[in-house]
């Protein structure tokens, strides 16, 4: 039988000793290794290891301090990206890297832009970029549409598109699934396969094990900046891995009795706003953490959003119920509209969102760590109106402690963090506020195991302290291991809701994928006919 994989094995490319300083700072020291051809080598580690770094090292985008790479046996040193790719080394980054306001071709060929009598050939670069597509299953996408129009994960999939060329050596993808469908995903994989057949040394970094059990021969795991393992990843147990990450073995949550809920705190009834929320009521108790599952558009964000003042609902009504809270704020909560005109107006009523896309939403990525934490909590570190520097930065530092934030100092600007330590700023955001229905819309994301174990501890001390938790994720496991109830979306409406006991992940995603009864809707209980589809 003929071999598929070319040169199989052999050694594409060698790091030796690199290294990075930012100013006094190391982020990454010593890490020799080999990237071999036809295999896919994951990159670990906790949030602020230096994946990124080491990532960006090989294509141009970071220059190293120290160290030296070879491609091929040549000495590797690329200055730009433009470089890198020119010697067949690409990158798919966690930062979109498209231009939002080009088309979806001339994003995808920008480099090669067919041309006929000096102009743009526009009907092949229509049918170029279409065989483009095809490879990740985007055919139906409107090639001379602006990339800018499509959603995240189809933006996502445009920029995988674009790295899958035939001179590829060596292609890096960092986080490439944090915004995909569990489709997309698997039209990705099916690249992944026949790139390693081709013979191109794959890095994949990721904090998702079973996608790095689905892709990588090998794993390299970093730690504060070092290499601290090279695991052939046959045969590695997940908990083996997460113990190498992080120096410690980590607890799941998963066999926790369920919590026990209070009086209801917020009470949503008939929301309704286009096609993405229909008609959705939701209940959410003092002390217990609601879970909502359902695929990419099912209208989960849509529906925090609602909640939160972000749009404004078409018809319903949200109603805090008072209870739980202080005299004050009981008396605010009781004023409050059925439907909030503003986030403003929904945060004084004491409902908190922490959102889903850090940094279109969240954070100033040029400010301070202090300035992004006190930014929702003005009255934690004001007297009078006037900002009290030291109240903001004593607040931030307790913060980076508890969260353990990876930074030099509450300095640091936000943008110069790592990406999971960003999304820790937004939670540490909300933390120190005392707000009494807490959202959150994917809160974990790029967010590593170690980290997550620590977030999944506060959420849980906000419980206990009586607040009511909405959790929107994407990661079923997530739900399970944190939530009380999980109600389950699909096309804009909730279509199952299971109790921590009752549900399976196949009866999850059964539910997602719309096959529930029709009837089984409502923020209540489990019907019985749910309890007993969710049994094994
Ligand atoms: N421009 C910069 N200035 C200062 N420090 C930086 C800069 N860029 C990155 N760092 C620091 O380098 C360290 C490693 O960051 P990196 O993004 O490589 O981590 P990571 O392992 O990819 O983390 P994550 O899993 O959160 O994405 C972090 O502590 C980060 O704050």
């Amino acid at each position: 039988m003929n071999d598929l994989r070319p040169g199989r094995g052999a050694v594409a490319m060698t790091l030796e000793g690199m290294g990075k300083d930012y100013g006094p700072s190391t982020v990454l020291d010593g890490v020799t290794l080999e990237l071999r051809a036809g295999e896919c080598l994951a990159l670990t580690g906790e949030n602020g290891a230096g994946k990124s770094t080491l990532a960006k090292m090989l294509c141009g985008l970071v220059e190293p301090t120290r160290g030296r790479m070879a491609l091929d046996g040549q000495p590797f040193a690329p200055r730009s990206r433009t470089q890198a790719e020119a010697l067949g080394v690409r990158m798919v980054l966690q930062e979109l890297g498209l231009v939002p306001t080009l088309t979806v071709a001339e994003n995808l060929l920008l480099d090669r832009l067919p041309q006929r009598l000096g102009w743009v050939d526009r009907g092949a670069l229509a049918a170029q970029a279409r065989m483009q597509l095809a490879k990740v299953g985007l055919e139906h996408i409107d090639p001379m549409a602006p990339v800018g129009q499509l959603g995240i994960g189809l933006q996502q999939m445009v920029e995988i598109a674009r790295n899958l060329r035939d001179g590829n050596r060596v292609l890096v993808l960092d986080e490439p699934t944090a915004m995909l469908t569990s489709r997309e995903i698997e039209h990705l994989f099916a690249q992944i396969d026949l790139m390693k057949a081709r013979g191109v040394a794959l890095v994949y970094v990721s904090h998702r094990l079973e996608e790095l059990q689905r892709v990588a021969e090998r794993v390299a795991v970093l730690r504060d900046g070092h290499l601290v393992d090279v695991l052939p990843m046959q045969g590695l147990s997940e908990p083996a891995l997460v113990e190498r990450m992080v120096g410690h073995a980590v607890e799941s949550l998963d066999a926790r009795p369920r919590r026990t809920a209070g009086p209801v705190l917020l009470r949503a009834r008939g929301l309704r706003r286009g096609k993405r929320v229909q008609g959705v009521d939701v209940e959410l108790r003092a002390g217990e953490v609601l879970g909502v599952a359902g695929l990419v558009g099912a209208g989960r964000t849509e529906l925090l959003r609602l909640l939160y003042g972000a749009d404004r609902a078409e018809a319903g009504s949200i109603e805090l119920t008072g209870e739980g809270m202080a005299q004050g704020a009981r008396t605010a909560a009781r004023k409050a509209v059925p439907n909030w005109r503003s986030p403003m107006q929904a945060m004084r009523a004491g409902i908190a969102l922490v959102t889903e896309d850090r940094k279109a939403q969240g954070l100033l990525l040029p400010q301070s760590i202090r300035v992004n934490t006190s930014l929702s909590g003005m009255q934690a570190v004001a007297r009078g109106g006037w900002l009290r520097p030291a109240a903001e930065s004593g607040l931030a530092q307790r913060m980076v402690k508890r969260l353990r934030i990876r930074a030099r100092d509450t300095e640091q600007p936000v943008g110069t963090l790592s990406g999971g330590n960003q999304q820790k700023v937004i939670f540490a955001r909300w933390l120190h506020r005392d707000c009494p229905v807490v959202l959150l819309d994917e809160p974990t994301r790029g967010v590593d195991v170690g980290a997550r174990a620590d977030l999944y501890a506060e959420l849980d001390a906000m419980a206990a302290r009586g607040k009511a938790l909405m959790v929107v994720s994407s990661d079923l496991r997530e739900l399970m291991e944190l939530c009380d109830r999980i109600s389950v979306m699909h096309e804009g409406r909730i279509v199952a809701t299971f109790e921590r006991g009752q549900w399976t992940a196949q009866a999850l995603l059964e539910a997602a994928f719309g096959e529930a009864a029709p009837g089984e809707q409502g923020p209540g209980n489990a019907t019985s006919k749910q309890a007993k589809r969710a049994q094994p």
